[in-house]
């Protein structure tokens, strides 16, 4: 509720004319029988006709005034929640693109999904019904009761007793269930999970013949998420069944009482009927009202599931400080060299359980410079540079760019200043140009050229049809592997950085255009520090230092001669890819 009602307030004028619309249907439904019960004892039962027809178009004009409230009223509820459920998939949007890369890692992309898109779904139209029907069935019900009390006192107390029977029955269902719906939407996360890795794993799971296992994996999931809806609808399925017993007899009880009260002339027909009738709308109501809360439970559910993201608050405060500036005002040291980034006896740990990925780690790497990382598989290589633009936080220790800790400088400012093309590349549906323009919105082509040619990607995107314009269809499916590597690397060239990060982005890359590649950055750019992650001997041996990470610790760094010479572990990857006597 505290998410929903900010919202709510904005649309109050729908969310306030909606229910009142509402209310003045109930009114008159709550007439009608009246009317009825008049109808039949004064004109039926004295031969009236022409007051017959006068009370039949009153009816008639009643349940025309009745039908326009309650359109009018549906417009106003549906327009109040469409607005709702759009907002809150826009905070929602919002709020992603602000939590830290730990904080989505810990939520996980699947449930955001779910959360975004089926969950605020089921928090829309369980506004809508609240909108409708909060007010009025609690009005049908207890003015259908006090009406009960005018025509006869002893009839009306059998409502009096079955209504908080019923209330009583609906309540338990309502304590029951809405725990249960927690967990249907977490099953349904797990599935989201699952159908998300089956699409994009697709042609792996086919290489590897795993279909069935995977259909079968699906099959579990689905059927635990069946088993939850079962166990979920068996209780909630009982609300209509136990209701409908228990007005049922009510109205048995009434029949009962009034037959003897009619018989006796306490009661007139016209007077049973209209009883009759208001048990009838009560019944119906309290069936409106039962489902209402299943609906509100489980659009409770879900907007809990909602408030839950949107009240984290992001764990990464920005700094204040301007990189530009701070790289402007930092003094070169005797050799005339400025830093560009240090990392100060650095360790990470992505969550309390798991051990550090990254332990004291300290070096630094002067403006110009190029750097290489290498280590095996899991050694620490990406962590190490996600932490240069601030994708996470430090355990411990200190990261510096231009002498600044990156903790006191504007996110914005620091990632404006680093290129990072990562491990896979991402690109967008939309045209070549459309993409590289992430990089820098004003660019013309003549820079989308420069950045393609030292990208090696100029060759390649000559040859497609519209060139610039070639339109990238979704995960850029239309490329293969390299061309999609040389195009993240044009695209993070666009933004000129001072800083450039290369996390295993040549790997799709034959060692000539690897090669290649890094001369023309080299030469594009000759102060702009480059940092290349890679597994390849050959494409960081040429860097003016080398990094070596084993187990998140850095166990050497030097030249490639140096290293060859001395570091065990470098000897280790170069000659396992260079064997000695090649
Ligand atoms: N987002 C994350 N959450 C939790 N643990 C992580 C996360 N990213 C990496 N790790 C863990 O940190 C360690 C280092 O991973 P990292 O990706 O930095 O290695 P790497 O050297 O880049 O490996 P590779 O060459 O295979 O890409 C691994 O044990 C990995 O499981």
């Amino acid at each position: 509720m505290k998410v929903l009602l900010p919202i709510l307030k904005k649309y109050r004028r729908e969310a306030v004319l909606a229910p009142l619309f509402k209310l003045v249907e109930a009114l008159l439904e709550l007439i009608v029988p009246l009317i009825m019960a008049r109808l039949i004892d004064r004109g039926i039962a004295m031969g009236d006709r022409g007051y017959v027809l006068q009370q039949s178009a009153l009816l008639l004009l009643l349940g025309a005034a009745g039908l326009g409230f309650s359109i009018t009223a549906q417009y106003f509820a549906a327009k109040a929640a469409m607005r709702l459920g759009g907002e809150l998939r826009h905070q929602l949007f919002t709020k992603v693109q602000e939590l830290s890369f730990s904080q989505l890692d810990l939520f996980g992309a699947d449930t955001l999904i779910t959360r975004m898109t089926s969950d605020v779904n089921q928090v829309q139209s369980g506004v809508n019904m609240v909108l409708r029907l909060f007010l009025r069935s609690p009005f049908i019900v207890f003015g259908a009761m006090i009406m009960a009390f005018t025509i006869d006192v002893p009839s009306a107390l059998i409502f009096a007793v079955a209504i908080p029977v019923i209330g009583a029955v609906v309540f338990w269902i309502l304590l029951t269930t809405l725990p249960l719906y927690k967990k249907v939407q977490g099953r349904l996360d797990e599935i989201m999970t699952s159908t998300r890795e089956n699409l994009t794993g697709v042609r792996v799971i086919r290489a590897f013949c795993q279909e069935e296992n995977e259909r079968q994996r699906y099959a579990e999931r689905n059927a635990a998420l069946f088993a939850e809806q079962i166990r979920v609808g068996r209780i909630s399925g009982l609300m209509n069944p136990l209701t409908y017993v228990l007005i049922n007899l009510a109205i048995v009880a009434l029949i009962q009482t009034d037959a003897v009260r009619v018989n006796a002339g306490i009661l007139a027909t016209g007077q049973v009927v209209a009883l009759l009738n208001y048990m009838s709308q009560i019944l119906v109501e309290l069936i409106k009202l039962a489902n209402l809360i299943i609906q509100v439970t489980r659009a409770m559910a879900c907007s809990d599931r909602v408030a839950a993201v949107l009240e984290v608050r992001c764990d990464m405060q920005d700094g204040s400080e301007d990189t530009a500036q701070v790289f402007a005002g930092e003094v070169a040291d005797a050799n005339g060299r400025k830093k560009a980034v240090e990392f100060r006896d650095v360790s990470l740990r992505y969550d309390a359980e798991s051990g550090e990925a990254l332990s004291h780690i300290s070096f630094t790497a002067y403006a110009g410079d190029t750097i290489g990382i290498i280590g095996g598989t899991g050694s620490g290589k990406s962590s190490l540079v996600n932490l240069i633009p601030r994708f996470y936080d430090v355990t411990a220790g200190e990261v510096a760019v231009f002498g600044e800790d990156v903790r006191k400088l504007t996110l914005e400012s620091l990632r404006a200043a680093i290129g990072i093309v990562l491990q896979k590349a991402e690109l967008f549906q939309g045209s070549i140009a459309d993409n590289l323009r992430w990089g820098k919105e004003d660019a013309d082509s003549a820079a989308f050229w420069e950045a393609l040619t030292v990208a090696q990607a100029k060759e390649y995107v000559e040859t497609k049809p519209g060139t610039l314009d070639f339109h990238l269809e979704q995960n850029a499916r239309n490329l293969s592997g390299g061309q999609k590597q040389r195009l993240t690397i044009a695209r993070a060239l666009m933004k000129k950085p001072e800083i450039l990060i290369l996390d295993d982005s040549a790997s799709a890359l034959d060692f000539a255009t690897d090669a290649a590649l890094r001369t023309a950055i080299r030469e594009s750019a000759k102060d702009i520090t480059c940092f290349i992650v890679s597994q390849r001997a050959a494409s960081v041996q040429y860097a003016d230092r080398i990094l070596v990470l084993d187990n998140g610790q850095l166990v050497g760094s030097g030249t490639h001669e140096e290293l060859l010479r001395d570091n065990r572990v470098y000897q280790e990857i170069y000659y396992s890819q260079f064997p000695k006597e090649a």
